[in-house]
This record gives structure tokens, C-alpha cells and sequence, in this order.
């Protein structure tokens, strides 16, 4: 079988040079291996094409390293791949949708691909991934193969693991494996291409943020911390994307590698130097991929109303981007609670509206601090017991919701949720519609009590969080006084309700012309004010 390498960067070198000693070795495998370049001209006015043919090495993305004499560099994109039935891609994910397009048509016979390209696209139905594209455009089967697979450490022969996600035939992914593996570089396959691409390309996000605590020189504990999360987020996403996506797969690490290396000097310039400029200075002409997928991650976050369920992700593009400073990188839980807890308080239907309000109506003599939008009154056990709690409900949360969005994708036609499903769910309203109204309604009912059930358990919570802040000072509380006045209408609802809670369960007369007077107030009452301030605060900060 005849394998062409699509791609000639970095890591396609090191792939053209894996594929080119086992292709020697393995009868299966034509001796020759095609690598198709994307031409350019060196420094020296010779053609990279050439330079590779005549010195077996890529001079400009793999110097120093021989790919092996049976690899024959290739400008042309269609001779390049014609006699191949093995196809192998590998390029900045950027560059893939126009090299589909101009191979459109033109592969034919009993060709098999496999994708080393990290990243997505994304469409106005949805992401799309690398290999998908592959796939449907050149109407081949398409496997993929990642890991924790830094190119110039594999090009010195230093032991790496990759795994080969497939689709549709083990044989093929077998051959795959084959094709792939050195003494130096262990493949094995899994049934799960979606969670294989989709680890390989978040990981790239991550490692930006990573990069961001390493510039900050944040040390290990906090790299180790967004690490963590950002598995989380990888895992979480994945399997919201696709549901098949398996749990084994997610093992990848981000402490070396060009995302980081880059993200790490973008902090050390304080965001002051953009990330083109420093890819272009440290990477000569090699591509980051993390960036860009930050961008395609967030607006696909952005699309599905998930932003606030992947504060991290959501965090490292807006970093990249100039919005937030890179120190955010380990701000962003206030986000995510805040911005996802107040909201759903706001929203529920439970909470009673009030009629007209005008904040004077409070004659509200005393305020807290400005700065307390950004920082909660500290509380003594922050890092134990009531965070833990707080983590519990907003999890519990987020899964709930994950869950109304995709059950409402069922009834979208641009659903992200595999075609069977919406076709049997079809089927089912067609042929027994009065059972599907029952199922649904039951679903709506246990959805909706379970949301009820976690606004008691938040309101209780929120009340045990305040019961051990520190007081306010005099100083604190006149600023949260002219915060309240600020605040919209609709917001001020919320704080009638906050008032009018507090006053009934310390059996106080409360009426709509009742004057509060701040210095007066429990603390709790006081806390609880200043959280729904700081909260709506950071909901439209985000909103802007
Ligand atoms: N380098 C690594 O360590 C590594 C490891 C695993 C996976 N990957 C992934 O492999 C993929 C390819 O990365 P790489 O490291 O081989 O590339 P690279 O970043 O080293 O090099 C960039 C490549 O893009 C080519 N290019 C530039 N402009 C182009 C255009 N307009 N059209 C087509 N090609 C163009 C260049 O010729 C060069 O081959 C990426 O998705 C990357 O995330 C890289
Ligand atoms: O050097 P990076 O950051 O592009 O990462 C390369 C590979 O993805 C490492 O697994």
C-alpha cells in the first residue's frame, strides 16, 4: 500500500520519518512514502522542496533529523496524494479546509485516512471535527491519531505512547497502529475518534493556560490546579459534543510543547505583546494551534449557551484576546459562580415579582465596599467545607442544565445530537404521541422540582456562607448602598426579595415602604445584598 504524508511541518516531518522505517520494514507498505510540502523559499533562494530532497532533512520545521532516504518531498498536492491509498494528514488545522477542498473529487479507489491534526472547525450548525471534514469531503473513512506527542523529543527517538481512535474497522486502525509504531513510539487503538480528537485538541487550550500561570510564575500547585480543571472542562465538553466519547481517554499532559512555551511569554509581556507577533518570532514559521482553538472553542461555548459551564476555556480566549489580563487565569471560579448562580436565582419562576421600587424607597444610610463586586467578604473556611458545598450545587447545576440543553437539542433540527437519535425520537411523537407527551412532561416536572429543591439548598447554603463573613465597615457598606441604587430595575427585584426574606424570617414587619437602615442590619442580610450585587456586577461585565 501506497502512503502519502500530507504535511511537511514539524510534526508531519516526524511522522513522514516514523511511517518511512516501518514502510521499509513491513511488506505491506510501499518502500517509497510521499510527503507533500507547502513550497516556500529559504532564506538562501532555494526551494524547501529541494532542500529536502537533497539533504533527507527538513531544513526549515525539522533540521538536524533524516527522514529517511525513501521519502520523496512533493510540491504538488494532487500527484502527491494519486497513487496513495493510505493517506496521512497532518497541517495547522487552519489550512485544512482549503486542502480538502482542492483534493474534493480527485481521491478515488480503496483509500484509508488518518488525521494528526489537532483543532476544529466551526460551523453555524455546530463544530466540526478535523477528521469529519476529511470524511465528508473526500468520502473516505477517516481515523486519527494523538497523544502527548511533542515532534522534536519523537524525531530523537525518546519513548512517546499515542493512540489511534477509529470509527469503523478495527483492521484499519490496526494497520494504522502498525504503520505507526516504533520501539520509540507505542500506538494503540481505541473505539472512540471523537474523544481521541477531541483530547488532542482541547489539550491545546489548556496548555495556553498553562503557559499562563508558567509566565506568571504562579508555580506548580496552581499549574497543577488548572491542569486539573482543564481536564475536567476537556472531559465535560467532549462528552456534551458527543456523548460517545469514552472516560479512558482523556490522559494527555501539557508541560512542554509550543502552546505553552508561547503562552508563557504572552504573560511574562503582560498580554502587552500579541500572540502573532510572538508566534512568528519564536516559532518561525511553525503554527499554534491553541489560540485559534480557544477562539473556536469559545464560540461554540457561546453558540450552545455553555459559557458559564467552561469558565476556564472561556477565560483563555478572552485572555488571548486582550479582554482579560492573563492573571484571570486563576480568577475565572468567580465567574463561573456568579455569573451561572445569579442568573438562575433571577430567573426562577418561585420568586414573586414585586410591584413599582425605587432604590430610595430603602432610604439605605449605610453601603459596602465597591471593590466587594470583585471580592466576597472573606470567609474563614474558603478553601474547605462551604466552598466543597458550593462546588456540590453548582455541579449538580451544571449537570442539570447540560442535560435541559440537550434534551431541548432533541427537539432543534440543527441538533449537535447524533441523527438515530433525533430520527427515533421522531418516530416515537409520530407513532405515540401521548406517550412522549407523558415522558416529556414527566421529565419537565422532575427537571423543575430538582431546580427548586437546589434553590432552597443555595439559599440555605448562601445564608451559612455569610453567617462567617467578617463584618463590614462603615466605608464597605456605603459603597454597596450606592452599588443597590445602580443596579437596574429587574436586579432590584431580587433585592426587595433578599430584604423582604430576611425580614419574615426574623419575624420583622416588612411593607413596600419599609426604610432599611444598613448599619442596623444583621450581617447575613448585609452579605447577602453584596453577593447579588457583586454577582450582577460580573453577569454583565461578561454581557459587555
Ligand atoms: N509539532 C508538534 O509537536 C505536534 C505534535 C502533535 C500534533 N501536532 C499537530 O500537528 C499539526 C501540524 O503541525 P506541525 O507541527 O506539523 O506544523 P508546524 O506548525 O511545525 O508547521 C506549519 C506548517 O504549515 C505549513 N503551511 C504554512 N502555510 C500554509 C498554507 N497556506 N497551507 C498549507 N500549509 C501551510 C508550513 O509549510 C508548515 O509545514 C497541528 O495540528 C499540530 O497541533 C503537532
Ligand atoms: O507544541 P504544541 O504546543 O503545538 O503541542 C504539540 C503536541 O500537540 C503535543 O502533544
Amino acid at each position: 500500500m501506497p502512503v502519502t504524508v500530507v504535511g511537511s511541518g514539524n510534526w508531519g516531518s516526524v511522522a513522514a520519518k516514523l511511517i518511512a522505517s516501518n514502510a521499509l520494514k513491513l511488506p505491506s507498505f510501499h518502500d517509497e512514502v510521499r510527503m507533500w510540502v507547502f513550497e516556500e523559499v529559504l532564506p538562501n533562494g532555494e526551494k524547501l522542496t529541494d532542500a529536502i530532497n537533497k539533504t533527507n532533512e527538513n531544513v526549515k520545521y525539522l533540521p538536524g533529523i533524516k527522514l529517511g532516504s525513501n521519502v520523496v518531498a512533493d510540491p504538488d498536492l494532487e500527484n502527491a496524494v494519486k497513487e496513495a491509498n493510505m493517506l496521512v494528514f497532518v497541517t495547522p488545522h487552519q489550512f485544512m479546509d482549503g486542502i480538502c477542498k482542492k483534493l474534493s473529487g480527485k481521491i478515488t479507489g480503496d483509500v484509508e485516512a488518518i488525521s494528526l491534526v489537532k483543532g476544529m472547525e466551526v460551523k453555524k450548525d455546530g463544530p466540526r471535527m478535523i477528521s469529519s471534514l476529511i470524511s465528508k469531503q473526500l468520502g473516505v473513512n477517516c481515523c486519527v491519531l494523538m497523544g502527548a506527542n511533542i515532534a522534536n523529543e519523537i524525531a530523537l527517538e525518546k519513548f512517546s505512547e499515542a493512540t489511534v481512535g477509529y470509527r469503523e474497522s478495527r483492521e484499519i486502525a490496526d494497520t494504522w497502529v502498525q504503520l505507526f509504531s516504533t520501539p520509540y513510539f507505542m500506538v494503540t487503538a481505541v473505539h472512540d475518534v471523537e474523544g481521541v480528537e477531541l483530547c488532542g485538541t482541547l489539550k491545546n487550550v489548556v496548555a495556553i493556560a498553562a503557559g499562563f500561570v508558567d509566565g506568571l510564575e504562579m508555580g506548580n500547585n496552581t499549574k497543577a490546579a488548572i491542569m486539573r480543571i482543564g481536564l475536567r472542562e476537556m472531559r465535560a465538553l467532549s462528552k456534551l459534543l458527543f456523548p460517545s466519547v469514552k472516560d479512558s481517554t482523556f490522559f494527555e499532559s501539557c508541560v512542554g510543547g509550543r502552546n505553552r512555551r508561547v503562552a508563557e511569554a504572552f504573560a511574562q509581556s503582560g498580554g502587552k505583546r500579541s500572540f502573532d507577533e510572538l508566534e512568528a518570532e519564536m516559532l518561525q514559521g511553525q503554527k499554534l494551534q491553541g489560540v485559534s482553538t480557544a477562539r473556536e472553542v469559545y464560540e461554540v461555548l457561546n453558540y450552545c449557551g455553555w459559557l458559564e459551564m467552561f469558565p476556564l476555556f472561556a477565560t483563555v480566549h478572552q485572555i488571548c484576546i486582550g479582554r482579560l489580563k492573563p492573571e484571570a487565569i486563576v480568577h475565572y471560579r468567580e465567574q463561573k459562580v456568579f455569573n451561572f448562580l445569579f442568573p438562575v436565582v433571577f430567573r426562577s419562576p418561585a420568586i414573586p415579582i414585586y410591584g413599582d421600587f425605587s432604590p430610595s424607597h430603602l432610604g439605605l444610610t449605610v453601603a459596602m465596599t465597591k471593590r466587594a463586586a470583585e471580592e466576597a467578604p472573606p470567609s474563614p473556611d474558603s478553601s474547605g467545607i462551604g466552598s466543597k458545598i458550593l462546588g456540590y450545587y453548582r455541579d449538580q447545576i451544571q449537570s442539570l442544565a447540560r442535560r435541559m440543553h440537550l434534551t431541548s437539542q432533541l427537539r432543534d433540527k440543527n441538533s449537535l445530537i447524533d441523527g438515530e437519535v433525533e430520527e427515533d425520537i421522531q418516530l416515537l411523537m409520530k407513532s405515540d404521541p401521548s406517550l412522549m407527551k407523558d415522558i416529556a412532561s414527566k421529565y419537565t416536572n422532575d427537571v423543575v422540582a430538582r431546580l427548586d429543591n437546589m434553590r432552597e439548598q443555595l439559599e440555605k447554603l448562601l445564608d451559612n456562607v455569610a453567617t462567617t463573613c467578617r463584618t463590614m465597615s462603615r466605608g464597605e457598606k456605603r459603597d454597596l448602598q450606592k452599588s443597590i441604587k445602580e443596579l437596574p430595575g429587574e436586579n432590584l427585584k431580587r433585592v426587595i426579595e433578599i430584604i423582604k426574606d430576611h425580614y419574615v424570617a426574623s419575624g420583622k414587619e416588612f411593607s413596600d415602604e419599609v426604610i432599611v437602615n444598613m448599619e442596623e442590619e444583621d450581617s447575613i442580610m448585609v452579605s447577602r445584598l453584596h453577593f447579588c450585587v457583586g454577582a450582577v456586577k460580573n453577569a454583565r461585565k461578561l454581557a459587555s
